[in-house]
């Protein structure tokens, strides 16, 4: 295939995923974001985490809470565990590198903080220790996973939201993945902020 329509065929295919995505969605991405303003409400904070591109995306999320998304307000309280090198390989290097956001959640969440865990697959395994973390510590969760939800689909307890892209292709998925955090920024800022209110 040329190379221009290799190019071509990365944006239909997104258009594609994000247009399943729109179809099937938007009520669970509205219900996420009332879980997550109710803990941001009651003085709780996401902790965020996901692997390679969705620890990015874990990052992304939690500065646009932590500074600002697409308004002025004050700064609301969010924390990617993927980012302190020395934290994670210490607990990589004594422990394994399963635990690396477990062992976080277990140290920083409080019940009715929300964990944001992300993962194309639903199956890498240091995302789900730190959902069984979070239940421990009666967290929430709000999951972005893809295909077939994976193993975190068997994890879910009733007040978790599951967002799974309809797609196969993980970069499919993480294009739609972050749309998705946009909303949530979106939907945050509008309720404990916005005019434009839509309970
Ligand atoms: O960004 C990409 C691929 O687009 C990769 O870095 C990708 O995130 C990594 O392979 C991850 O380890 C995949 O993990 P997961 O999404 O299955 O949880
Ligand atoms: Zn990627």
């Amino acid at each position: 295939m040329e190379f221009h329509d290799r190019v071509l065929r990365h944006f239909h295919d997104s258009i594609h995923a994000k247009q399943r995505s729109m179809d099937m969605l938007p009520d669970d991405i509205v219900r996420a974001s009332r879980l997550m303003v109710e803990s941001l409400q009651n003085e709780g904070k996401i902790l965020s985490c996901g692997n390679g591109g969705s620890a990015g995306d874990a990052q992304h999320f939690s500065s646009e809470l932590l500074n600002r998304f697409e308004m002025e307000r004050p700064g609301l309280p969010a924390m990617a565990l993927t980012t302190d090198s020395s934290t994670l390989t210490s607990i990589a290097n004594d422990y394994s590198y399963e635990e690396i956001f477990s062992k976080q959640v277990r140290a920083l969440g409080h019940a009715g903080d929300v964990l944001l865990a992300i993962s194309t697959s639903g199956n890498s395994g240091n995302v789900i220790a730190a959902i069984r973390a979070a239940h421990e510590r009666d967290m929430r969760v709000v999951a972005l996973t893809g295909r077939d939800g994976g193993d975190m689909a068997e994890l879910y307890l009733p007040g978790d939201v599951e967002l799974r892209v309809p797609a196969d292709v993980t970069a499919r998925i993480q294009e739609v993945h972050l749309v998705l955090i946009h909303c949530l920024c979106d939907l945050i800022d509008q309720s404990l902020f916005g005019t434009d209110q839509h309970p």
